[in-house]
């Protein structure tokens, strides 16, 4: 087989690299490798501010991009060897595809605790399937412990219904990848709310059923715990325990207790639960020969420079198996998040697009600043720029407004200028906080005003 542009994997970077290949390139052949023959596609997307999107995250049955765009084939199959020399891929066993560019979206795979080895009792979260397997387990559970601060761990503690956790982080406040203590003690009020029963109720279509067995492989994304019920067995609702500051040092079986996992933190606590929840985030998958070659990140991430490119010639690669490894703007930073697997994958195929045509290509706009929009404990949340005081070290300046069960606005200023932004709730902000973080306009004179919420701030600016 051959095509002018081949491109890896059938989650958000690869399905978004794909389409925006076929809309700049009509006429050049596209193939699109998916392991599964479900691909993840993005519906709705609204824009909220000049960066910041929001969109639903669907899977869809490969069919769709093929009557969709003429000149995209899906093939199903696993990279297994690229040569770059002579310019293919082997996909499976013998399915040779010679190619001019190619893509690698191969995206990550849960980086599980290290006491997870050959241990069925303990699981991580990545895709359908493996939320599927969970929740099957988690039906028996009346005890599990979770552990990890970041996204996964975040959304589950608030999700599970019916099953005493013992959430096991290392920092001093919950949710840390995301935000500081404080914000981290203002969801902690939501921690012990009962549920919205309509939020809870799954939606009628779980999942496309997937030809020949389950094998979908790529990450779920926003809002993916609509789909589904997550209660284990107890009776009552669930009963959340934070272990602050501690680490899991050991997990022993002992299949015939009433909790057969037995696990030790570092602090000597022993804890008996049912089942551990390794939300401890991800590591690229690399699981093809050849990879070796390329140029890699202290994560072994691919890294690629300002035009997406890998250190092999003709061999882009975008989302969550890649380093953007080039000198970041100001306010943006990398984090493996949809959104960022998202314009990666359309800027790796504006960049090949470009490469074919041998035009210039200037670097998409949606680098200058870092967005985030996300739902944590129930609350809308908008992360903006440098919103933890990243790049700042200490020299930086906090203006703050919080009301209880409702609202926390956090800016970060440094020399009076407007650096990053957490807000949760519907502050109805990210507008200003965003032009105000691109132009970087002097606030010195401004300060008291900003968020005052007597004053109509955004006036001031119009
Ligand atoms: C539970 C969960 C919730 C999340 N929620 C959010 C959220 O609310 N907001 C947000 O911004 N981000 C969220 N994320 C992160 C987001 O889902 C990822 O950053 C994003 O999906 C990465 O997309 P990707 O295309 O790079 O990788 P993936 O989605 O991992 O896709 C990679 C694809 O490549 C395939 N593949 C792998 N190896 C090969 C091979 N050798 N040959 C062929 N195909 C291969 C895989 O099967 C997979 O289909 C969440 C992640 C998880 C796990
Ligand atoms: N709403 C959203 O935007 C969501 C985004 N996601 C994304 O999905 C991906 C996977 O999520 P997740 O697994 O939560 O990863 P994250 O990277 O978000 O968080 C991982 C957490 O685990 C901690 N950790 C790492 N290793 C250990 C260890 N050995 N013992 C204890 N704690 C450890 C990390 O701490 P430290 O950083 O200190 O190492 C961090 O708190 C991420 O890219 C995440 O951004 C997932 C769900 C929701």
């Amino acid at each position: 087989m051959n095509a002018t542009f081949v491109v890896i994997g059938g989650g958000i970077a690869g399905v978004t690299c794909a389409e925006t290949l076929a809309f700049y390139q009509p006429e050049q052949e596209i193939i699109l490798v998916s392991e599964s023959s479900l691909i993840k596609t993005v519906t709705n997307l609204l824009a909220l501010t000049q960066t910041l999107t929001s969109f639903n995250v669907e899977e869809a049955s490969s069919n769709v991009l093929n009557s969709k765009y003429k000149n995209i084939n899906v093939v199903h199959g696993t990279l297994n060897k690229i040569n770059d020399v002579e310019k293919h891929v082997i996909i499976d066993i013998n399915i040779k595809i010679n190619y001019e560019y190619l893509c690698i979206c191969t995206g990550a795979r849960p980086k599980l605790i290290p006491q997870a080895k050959d241990n069925p009792y303990v699981l991580g979260i990545r895709d359908t399937d493996s939320i599927e397997y969970f929740i099957e387990r988690l039906k028996d559970s009346k005890k599990i412990a979770v552990v990890g601060n970041g996204g996964i761990a975040s959304e589950l503690i608030y999700k599970i219904q019916n099953t005493d956790i013992d959430w096991i982080i290392k920092d001093d406040h919950i949710s840390a990848t995301f935000v500081d203590p404080g914000a981290g003690e203002f969801f902690q009020s939501s921690l012990h709310k009962n549920f919205n029963t309509a939020e809870q109720s799954p939606s009628k279509q779980m999942r496309y059923e997937e030809e020949g067995g389950s094998k979908s492989g790529a990450a779920l994304g926003p809002d993916w715990y609509k789909h589904f019920q997550i209660k284990g067995a107890c009776e009552l609702p669930a009963q959340v325990k934070i272990h602050y500051q501690t680490e899991l040092a050991e997990v022993k079986i002992d299949a015939d207790c009433e909790h057969p996992v037995k696990i030790t933190l570092n602090n000597g606590q022993e804890i008996n639960c049912d089942l551990v929840i390794s939300a401890t985030g991800v590591e690229p998958n690399l699981n093809f020969h050849g990879s070796s070659d390329f140029k890699l990140s202290p994560l072994k991430e691919i890294m690629v420079n300002e035009y997406m490119q890998t250190s092999l010639p003709n061999i882009y690669a975008a989302g969550d198996v890649c380093h953007a490894y080039w000198d970041h703007a100001q306010h943006w930073f990398p984090m493996k998040l949809w959104t960022q697997a998202r314009q990666m994958g359309c800027y790796a195929a504006k960049c090949m697009s470009s490469a074919l045509n041998e035009e210039e290509i200037l670097q998409d706009f949606c680098f200058e600043i870092f967005t985030h929009t996300t739902k944590l404990f129930g609350y809308k949340v908008i992360l903006l720029g440098l919103f933890n005081g990243q790049k700042l070290g200490k020299d930086y300046e906090i203006l703050f407004r919080m009301t209880k069960e409702h609202e926390y606005v956090k800016l970060i200023l440094q020399n009076g200028k407007l650096q990053g932004a957490v807000l949760v709730g519907d502050t109805d902000l990210e507008e200003m906080c965003e032009n105000l973080i691109l132009n970087q306009l002097d606030l010195s004179d401004y300060k008291e005003d900003l968020l005052n919420p007597d004053i109509d701030i955004e006036d001031y600016f119009d």
